[in-house]
């Protein structure tokens, strides 16, 4: 069912210097800052040869990495995110199977305008999955 690895993604403290990093440390293809309200957090992507790298900040009130970020004050590896072909039949294949999918289980539309669903990390090793249809 998941296919190609999208992206992975890290929460951190400050968001330039991170991208700084990344782009004068690691010498990596930055892009700029995106706020995205929908999911109340601020992203950059990273373009790596075979992936992407999405560096998390948050954004508004209630960000849902706000907790994250409380318990792992230095940043941290936040999700992955896997490219599924239809998350529809993704989700209910899931759901069927016991998994927990998060918010109001209907798909939102992610970073890059296609939509997105994320699973709980307590079902998947403790490793939260988002999953993004392309
Ligand atoms: C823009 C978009 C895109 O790429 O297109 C994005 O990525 S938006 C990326 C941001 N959006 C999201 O993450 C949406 C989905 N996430 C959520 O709904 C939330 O973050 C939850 C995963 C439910 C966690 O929420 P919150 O931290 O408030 O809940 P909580 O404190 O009750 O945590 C429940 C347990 O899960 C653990 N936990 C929390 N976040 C975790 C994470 N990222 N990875 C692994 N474990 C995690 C906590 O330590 C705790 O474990 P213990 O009980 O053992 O201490
Ligand atoms: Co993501």
């Amino acid at each position: 069912m998941i296919g190609r690895l999208n992206h992975v993604a890290i929460a951190v403290p400050d968001l330039a210097a991170a991208a700084d990093q990344y782009r004068n440390t690691l010498g990596a293809k930055v892009g700029a800052p995106q706020d995205e309200p929908d999911h109340g957090v601020t992203v950059v992507f990273i373009e790596l040869p075979n992936t992407k790298i999405e560096l998390l900040y948050p954004l508004g009130e209630n960000s849902p990495i706000k907790g994250f970020l409380d318990k792992n004050p230095s940043g941290g590896i936040h999700h992955m995110c896997y490219e599924v072909e239809d998350i529809l039949a993704a989700r209910d294949t899931l759901k069927s199977q016991g998994a927990r999918i998060l918010g109001d289980g209907e798909p939102k539309i992610g970073a890059h305008g296609k939509p997105v669903l994320f699973l709980h990390p307590k079902d998947f090793n403790g490793c939260l999955i988002e999953l993004e249809q392309v």
